[in-house]
């Protein structure tokens, strides 16, 4: 019989972070994000870390694990990660259906405990190997620089609420990007003054409009000004499916040239999928779509191929897990599509997640998103990666090549159990903008 070590404990921490009230379909961000880590360790003395969004059911589907996971041996991770994923949907717990008004994260919750268990295997497994986790999956380690993009936002007035945004940092010294991030930021010219300060902090060559806040038209604008300041640059804007198809068609069809692909431009409408009008968005317009919101599962992925509804999916590990994301970059090296990766805000830990995945990533992928340049400064781990010329570099160390700063964790906890609503609620914050603001997938968060 194999001889691996054995899991010892599992810890399941909840943690909070500090946000900007950054604008999306589903409102502003709240001034604090809350994340899950998985910490397993094994009697080799090894600690193997995960980190997932954070909900109440999926701390309560990993929590509910700690006695099936504890005492085994990490060669049988496989196993380990299938029983969860089955155990769980026995229970009736599977993700919510993709419907038209859905959240674009609502979907995920099941998949995210199944990730973040596999992530924290893969953790350890890579250090009882002395291998990177690139090296584990798929075809193995491809590269050591993985390009992500520049993920820009228009920022909302934190002066509107009494919520506890933090204020940013104009002293002398400190870098602009670190006092722009919290300031408002809705013109066509704040936009491109926030991506100069990106561009200089991190190096990126290209930048993601988050849209499905202004009117289409103006976002549009928005893009064409980024172009105009960054010719060389691939540029994407993202309004969550919440354009028509018809609106989308027209909004993007003269945009040859300055939108590199377009993301999730439209959605379910009139008894038509999301998948379906996808396909016939780029039939009409040309231009390559990515998605994170309509393949999302490999039935999902089936239908949306079968369709020639996509170019690139954005596979996060987060709910794909690594290995399944990792398929799916193998999937489109050899059917002519590209990896992209969607991400939520996070910590160190899934930046060194994304880092790994886009290593192992065989062929040509497209930047991946990151939310990391909006809480840049607040580790959970000793020396995490940086985004320097626009991409993450592995660092060279066996497994995520992580190491938790448990002094950092503890306050992230505390922060996070002192928190009202835990669960993600972007209207929250929304409401100090427009009294009574409500979620419309269809509907520009700010156009009411
Ligand atoms: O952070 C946000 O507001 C985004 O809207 C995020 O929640 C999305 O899931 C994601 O970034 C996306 O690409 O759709
Ligand atoms: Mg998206």
């Amino acid at each position: 019989m194999s001889d691996t070590p054995k899991i010892v404990e599992m810890q399941v921490i909840p943690v909070a972070g500090y946000d900007s009230m950054l604008l999306n379909i589903a409102g502003a961000h709240h001034c604090y994000f809350t994340r899950i880590l998985l910490v397993l360790k094994d009697n080799a003395g090894h600690t193997g870390v995960g980190e997932a969004p954070a909900t109440g059911v999926v701390l309560k589907i990993l929590n509910d694990a700690v006695p099936h996971i504890v005492g085994q041996e990490i060669g049988i991770m496989n196993q380990l990660v299938s029983d969860l994923h089955k155990r769980d949907l026995d229970e009736n717990r599977q993700p919510k259906p993709v419907l038209p008004g859905f959240r674009p994260w609502d979907l995920e919750r099941h998949h995210n405990a199944v990730a973040v268990l596999e992530t924290a295997l893969l953790d350890l497994m890579g250090q009882f190997l002395n291998q990177p986790v690139a090296q584990l999956l798929g075809p193995g380690k491809q590269r050591d620089e993985v390009p992500v993009l520049g993920y820009l936002f228009y920022i909302a007035d934190r002066q509107k609420t009494d919520l506890d945004y933090l204020p940013g940092n104009a002293q002398a010294g400190q870098h602009p990007w670190y006092h722009l991030r919290h300031q408002e930021v809705m013109s066509h010219d704040k936009v491109v003054q926030l991506a100069e300060a990106a561009q200089d902090k991190y190096g990126f060559k290209d930048f993601k409009l988050k849209g499905g806040v202004q009117a289409g038209e103006v976002e549009i604008e928005t893009v064409r000004a980024l172009k105009k300041r960054f010719p060389q640059a691939r540029i994407t804007v993202d309004p969550n499916a919440s354009w028509s198809l018809d609106q989308a068609i027209s909004l993007c069809k003269d945009m040859h040239g300055i939108l590199s692909y377009v993301e999730d431009p439209c959605g379910a409408e009139q008894g038509f999928s999301g998948r379906e009008t996808l396909a016939e968005f780029k039939r009409a317009t040309g231009l390559p779509v990515a998605t994170n919101m309509i393949a999302n599962d490999w039935r999902q992925m089936s239908h949306a191929l079968q369709l020639n509804a996509i170019d690139i999916p954005l596979a996060d590990p987060h709910y794909w897990s690594m290995r399944g994301a990792n398929t799916i970059g193998t999937l489109c090296n050899a059917w002519g599509l590209t990896l992209g990766c969607h991400s939520n805000n996070h910590f160190d830990v899934s930046l060194a997640m994304l880092a790994h995945l886009g290593a192992a990533a065989p062929g040509e992928i497209t930047p991946f998103d990151t939310h990391w340049i909006w809480q840049e400064g607040q580790h959970l781990t000793k020396n995490p990666l940086q985004i320097k010329e626009g991409k993450l570099a592995l660092n060279g160390l066996p497994g995520l090549g992580v190491e938790l700063d448990m002094d950092a964790v503890g306050i992230a906890h505390q922060r996070y159990n002192n928190l009202r609503q835990k669960d993600r609620d972007d209207a929250v914050a929304m409401q100090y903008l427009i009294r009574g603001w409500a979620f419309d997938g269809k509907r520009a968060t700010l156009v009411r």
